[in-house]
């Protein structure tokens, strides 16, 4: 008797032995599964999430959560997701209630949700998923075959204040006979996708959802029929029995630490992965408020790829500039928005020798081909991993327009001063020159000499006029003609600038009267001078009007000399006209001193 039941207890545990192995087996592959499946999508996630270009298409939002409770042998449970639900009580109830000392290890999990924002702008979610993971079933002593008919689980939306946005449930109705989804779904490891998209068709509050899943109250199962047979059994065997229970006993923590050290590493990579959620949001915060910067500013940015100069994108400035909209401007040639291929060809070689340009005017073609001029700046970048060129343009047409402006106006204004100037030069010609002779008027000899004598007198310097005037002229007129007489006064003028100096002033007072004011030169200096003047006329063959003429002219001189009384111009012209009277009267050409220059009169006939 006891050899057999000996034998049947022994192979009964070995049996069992095998089947615990076994579910320990398929409980850590359901594990392993479960977190290749959360670290898929995750990679799914921050894939989704990744900036797709500066005018991509808007980037996906994390929203929503990935809540999963493991329900722990002491019938506790715990959110595993960084934003989990806490702990269900009824969970805990329900799987203490349940299952007594012998706990099955399992996960409720809901994959994410899938929010939509349509135009309505009311917000749409729906489960793209729900699953429960049973990691470990113990089907002795107390569980028959059939539990899972008795489970069910609801599954209610709520926000962070608790109100409701829609429920559903997930299992048969309590006490119906397991339809085979619900057996699928309750088998180890098995997802299943849920049976039907929830929608939420009312805006939701600021706050942030949460799902709530919860066990519906389970029958509690009958122990089996066999089970009272077991206090029959002998002494013996209930303590071999025993200790071989505790042997299973010890094998099952073992594996239990197994357990745990998965969890461990599953809450460990959630942990992570909630850091990197983060960080993506913080990305997608930067990416939508440099997409906004970019979209402010009045500079035209493109990127284009550094192979084909494709343009990959661009903001809504460089758009307007091109004449188009931003979304026609990606994909096309870059090389089209250049007016000259020269230009072209140089960036395109400064930019593949790793060279910026910077700042440089260049003449741009919009879509339509109409040309404008642009300030364009060019450098080399990654975008999306790939090399590319990012290209700035500031339009520059109404700058260059002014400037050309400016420089019309400026041409305008000079040339104006150019004629004002010849006019003025051409009114002080006519104010203190001789029309005839383009000597010094009498007003401006006047003023001239007045001034040489002044700085004469301040200087103790002496100072010499001479009074000059053509013999006979009106002979000359009534013979020849008066254009011949007025050639003949220009040839005489002629003749007399060729000897006097720099700083002396010759003027015409009237007539043929001409005066020629010597600064710095005494009495006999003077009448040095007058007399070259009176024989290189004397001497002189005028031709005017088809003849030749002698003409002799006749100079009175007067000097003032340092240490004298102070002269005037017109007492100092006065004297040498009295003087010239004096040669004249003696009989012309010749010069005539004044008093107090030289005491005595020189001629030449
Ligand atoms: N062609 C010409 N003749 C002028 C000009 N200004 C004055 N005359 C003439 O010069 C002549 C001056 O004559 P008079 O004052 O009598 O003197 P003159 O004939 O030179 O005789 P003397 O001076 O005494 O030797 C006049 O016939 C004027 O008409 C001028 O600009 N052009």
């Amino acid at each position: 008797m006891l050899g057999a039941a000996w034998s049947l207890a022994n192979g009964y545990l070995q049996q069992r032995a095998r089947a615990e192995r076994a579910e320990a087996a398929i409980a850590l592959d359901t594990s392993l599964r479960t977190l290749e499946t959360a670290l898929a999508e995750q990679i799914a996630q921050l894939e989704d999430a990744l900036p797709r270009g500066i005018h991509g298409e808007r980037l996906s939002r994390l929203t929503g959560s990935s809540p999963v409770w493991r329900v722990a042998p002491d019938g506790s449970t715990r959110p595993l997701g960084r934003h989990g639900a806490p702990a269900d009580p009824l969970t805990r109830e329900l799987a203490l209630r349940a299952l007594g000392s012998a706990l099955p290890q399992g996960e409720l999990r809901f994959l994410p949700l899938a929010q939509a924002v349509q135009g309505d702008g009311v917000p749409r979610f729906a489960f793209r998923h729900a699953e429960l993971t049973v990691g470990k079933l113990t089907p002795w002593p107390l569980v028959r075959p059939n539990w899972p008919a008795r489970w069910s689980a609801r599954i209610e939306l709520k926000d962070g204040a608790g109100q409701e946005y829609g429920r559903f449930s997930l299992g048969p109705p309590a006490g119906a006979d397991a339809p085979p989804w619900w057996r699928d779904l309750v088998a180890p490891g098995l997802t299943r996708d849920a049976p039907e998209a929830l929608t939420v068709g009312r805006p939701l509050g600021a706050s942030s959802l949460r799902l709530e899943a919860r066990l519906a109250t389970p029958s509690l199962l009958p122990a089996p029929d066999w089970l009272v047979a077991l206090p029959l059994a002998s002494t013996a065997t209930a303590a071999l029995l025993l200790a071989l229970v505790a042997g299973q006993f010890r094998r099952r923590r073992r594996l239990q630490h197994q357990l745990d050290q998965l969890e461990q590493s599953h809450l460990l990579m959630s942990t992570s992965n909630g850091t990197l959620r983060e960080r993506l949001k913080q990305l997608t915060a930067s990416q939508r408020d440099l997409q906004t910067l970019l979209d402010t500013v009045q500079v035209g940015v493109l990127i284009l790829d550094a192979d084909h100069w494709q343009i990959r994108a661009c903001n809504q400035r460089a758009g307007a500039l091109f004449g188009c909209d931003a979304n026609d401007l990606t994909g096309q040639s870059g090389e089209r928005l250049f007016a000259s291929d020269t230009d072209l060809s140089i960036c395109r070689a400064l930019i593949a020798q790793g060279m910026p340009v910077i700042d440089r005017d260049l003449c741009l073609k919009r879509l339509d081909g109409r040309p404008f001029w642009s300030l364009v700046s060019m450098r080399g970048l990654f975008h999306n991993g790939q090399p590319a060129v990012a290209i700035s343009v500031v339009d520059v047409s109404e700058r260059i327009a002014h400037a050309e402006q400016l420089q019309a106006e400026k041409q305008a204004t000079e040339h104006a001063m150019r004629q004002l100037e010849s006019a003025q030069a051409e009114l002080v010609t006519l104010a203190t020159l001789d029309d005839l002779t383009g000597i010094a008027n009498r007003r401006h000899f006047m003023k001239s000499a007045g001034a040489l004598l002044e700085a004469a007198l301040r200087q103790r310097a002496p100072f010499a006029v001479l009074m000059i005037d053509i013999d006979y002229f009106k002979r000359v007129n009534d013979t020849l003609g008066h254009d011949a007489g007025d050639a003949i006064l220009s040839q005489t003028v002629a003749l007399c600038r060729v000897l006097i100096r720099q700083h002396d002033v010759f003027g015409r007072l009237g007539g043929e009267e001409f005066c020629l004011a010597l600064p710095e030169s005494d009495a006999l200096t003077a009448l040095t001078i007058a007399e070259r003047v009176r024989e290189r006329v004397a001497t002189h063959p005028f031709h005017a009007a088809g003849h030749t003429r002698q003409v002799t002219v006749s100079i009175g001189l007067a000097v003032w000399q340092p240490g004298g009384a102070p002269q005037t111009l017109a007492a100092l012209l006065k004297a040498a006209d009295e003087a010239l009277y004096r040669a004249k009267a003696d009989g012309r050409n010749r010069v005539a001193c004044a008093d107090g220059a030289r005491p005595h009169d020189v001629g030449v006939h």
